[in-house]
């Protein structure tokens, strides 16, 4: 039986694709989610381990950490994925929206990894994966912390490479829409198929193939792979 792979944020979208197509392969998976949803109870009956987890706070992420060291000592892999994109112009203080964004992109993943940290040693192989985002080298003038809390998390891939090797290997996946939000107005579409020189949103399975691309791989470590179309080129 192979050692499970955990992923945060994996009850929608780009989490739960990976999910499915992880459960698919029969390669176990535990995944975390905040508000449960329909897709949490399909994946448990597909043979996942679902467990609630919130990163905004310490002692949530404290209770994680404490949690998923009780499901499995060892594990295959960790797909930090949770994330929330939160524009500037929200109802939180400066302040506020700093402390989540660095809470749930950075210091979660900083603080699993560092416990974990035997677990994924207890593996033949293991990867860590951070989602990240194309804004990781560009800022962003709408989603400023968010884009600081996700270079950060690339920042976190460069250390965890060096520090894991030759144990783990560590890489960022860096998406610039990949998919929309069903709440992505026409306009907004159009204007973001205008972005990229492919002129596509390619939807979540481009995130499924780079996934199953960095685990099979044996010589890819402190590298992003980049999912935006030519974005960067346009
Ligand atoms: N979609 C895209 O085109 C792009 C995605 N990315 C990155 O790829 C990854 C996947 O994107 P996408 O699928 O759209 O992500 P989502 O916006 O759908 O969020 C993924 C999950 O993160 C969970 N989550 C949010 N905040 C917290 C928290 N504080 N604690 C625990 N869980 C939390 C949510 O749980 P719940 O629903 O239960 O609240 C949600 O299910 C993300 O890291 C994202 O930043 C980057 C660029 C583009
Ligand atoms: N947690 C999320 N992060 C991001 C999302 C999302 O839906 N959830 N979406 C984007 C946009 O697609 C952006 O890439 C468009 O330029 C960014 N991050």
């Amino acid at each position: 039986m192979s050692l499970p792979i955990l992923i945060t944020g994996g009850s929608q979208r780009l989490g739960l694709a990976v999910a499915e197509s992880l459960l698919a392969q029969d390669q176990p998976v535990i995944i975390t989610y905040r508000r449960h949803k329909p897709s949490v109870t399909r994946l448990e009956a597909a043979g996942a381990i679902v467990m609630e987890a919130d990163f905004n706070t310490q002692a949530g992420i404290s209770r994680a950490i404490d949690k998923i060291k009780q499901i499995t000592p060892a594990l295959r892999g960790i797909i930090h994925n949770a994330s929330d994109w939160v524009p500037e112009n929200s109802d939180q203080s400066a302040g506020e929206l700093m402390q989540d964004m660095m809470m749930v992109h950075t210091s979660a993943p900083y603080q699993l990894n560092l416990a974990l940290k035997d677990a994924l040693f207890a593996s033949d192989a293991a990867d860590i994966i951070h989602m990240t985002d194309y804004v990781q080298e560009t800022g962003s003038e709408h989603h400023i912390a968010y884009a600081a809390s996700k270079a950060a998390l690339h920042n976190l891939t460069l250390s965890f490479a060096r520090v894991f090797s030759p144990h783990v290997k560590v890489n960022s996946i860096a998406p610039s829409l990949v998919m929309f939000n069903d709440d992505d107005s026409q306009e907004y579409r159009q204007r973001a198929l205008e972005k990229n020189l492919l002129g596509l949103v390619p939807g979540p399975q481009e995130a499924v193939k780079a996934v199953n691309y960095l685990l099979e791989s044996e010589y890819v470590t402190g590298q992003t792979l980049h999912l935006n179309g030519g974005r960067n080129l346009k």
